[in-house]
């Protein structure tokens, strides 16, 4: 299938880079600074790049196997903490307003009906997934209809002018189908693979463990067919979410990838289309066991190591002011040649 996906130029790589290291400052000194310079002005394919409208898009959804011993928290929490997005109260809203960053809401699959709201967007797919631990998590029209409807959402805050855009999620159980859908994906064991989430002891991560394998043997899931593999034991928030990281990356947007559960929503985009992931910029490495495992996978480098385990976009939200640093460096420090300061010797 034919996403449609812009392949980058790498001729203005060596300019990017040359702009970079004429800076004053010494070669190198702005360290992971300097790469997220060039990977913007990459992407943007210029040696000006700006980060206009920022946008966070989080997806909502119920899962199936909420309930069945998988999570910390029961499957209405998801639902409540909608409600809270809604009321302004949770760590998405706080750390949104405190960057000027847009947030909606998208209901794609929340087990309620949620009544209208000036942040919230009604894409609901199905009241919830299905129960993998029994049959596939969604039907084929479903997953589709999920993934499409992502792109829509994506297309329509680009269409305001938004250039750069991160994605969170709120599920119950969420965790558990992203750790899944890495271990088809990467081949990790899935030991590797799953972790506490929101909280579970280490009881409970054995018993989430079973769970978990018994899954992955019931369902065919193969790296060669990652669409076959989301619709199985992925989540309707998770689907819109790769809708959203293909429609992004094809509208050429700086795409801010949160924790484990946004990556791994990045991981079935990157084997859809492999182009995907040079639009991708890592905010952090989560608390999430997996997590480290996903990010080495993906052969990127996360921008922080803060110890989030909380996802709903926060890690991307708290890393967009350092995309804002990258640029005003490029577009605003003075050169060597400029300001009139010498350079190393030899250099
Ligand atoms: C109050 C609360 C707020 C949250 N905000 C995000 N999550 C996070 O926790 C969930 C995944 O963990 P698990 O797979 O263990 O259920 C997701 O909803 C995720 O976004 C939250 C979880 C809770 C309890
Ligand atoms: O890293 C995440 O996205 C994460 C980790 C734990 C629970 N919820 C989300």
């Amino acid at each position: 299938m034919s996403y449609s996906i812009p392949a980058l130029s790498d001729a203005i790589l060596p300019k990017l880079q040359h702009k970079v290291d004429t800076k004053t400052k010494p070669l190198g000194a702005l360290g992971l600074l300097e790469n997220l310079a060039v990977q913007i002005g990459y992407i943007q394919q210029t040696l000006t790049p700006a980060i206009n409208k920022p946008h966070m898009l989080v997806f909502a959804g119920d899962h199936g196997v909420a309930n069945s011993g998988v999570s910390a928290y029961p499957q209405v929490v998801t639902q409540q903490m909608v409600l809270n997005f809604l009321a302004g109260g949770a760590a998405i809203n706080v750390f949104c307003a405190q960057h000027g960053i847009a947030l909606k809401i998208i209901d794609a699959g929340v087990n309620a009906e949620l009544a209208e709201h000036p942040l919230l967007v009604n894409a609901k797919v199905a009241h919830g997934t299905n129960n993998y631990l029994e049959q596939a998590a969604m039907s084929v029209a479903q997953c589709e209809q999920a993934l499409a409807s992502g792109k829509v959402q994506v297309a329509s805050v680009a269409a305001q002018g938004c250039n750069t855009i991160a994605f969170g999620e709120m599920g119950i159980g969420n965790t558990s189908a992203a750790a899944l859908l890495m271990h088809v994906l990467t081949g990790v064991p899935l030991d590797e693979c799953v972790g506490k989430g929101t909280g579970l002891d280490d009881e409970g991560v054995k018993n989430k463990l079973a769970l978990l394998q018994k899954a992955a043997n019931l369902h065919s899931l193969s790296a060669q067919n990652p669409m076959e593999a989301l619709r199985c034991v992925g989540g309707l928030e998770i689907a819109m979410m790769v809708g959203a990281f293909l429609e992004a990356a094809r509208l050429q947007m700086v795409i801010v990838v949160d924790g484990f559960i946004a990556s791994a929503a990045a991981l079935v985009a990157v084997h859809l289309c492999p182009l995907v992931l040079e639009y991708c910029i890592f905010s952090h490495c989560s608390d999430e066991h997996g997590h480290k495992h996903m990010i080495n996978a993906l052969g990127v480098t996360p921008l922080l190591q803060l110890g989030l385990r909380l996802g709903e976009g926060s890690g991307a939200a708290v890393a967009m002011p350092l995309l804002q640093s990258a640029v005003l460096f490029l577009n605003k420090m003075a050169s060597f040649e400029a300001a009139g300061v010498s350079q190393a010797e030899g250099n």
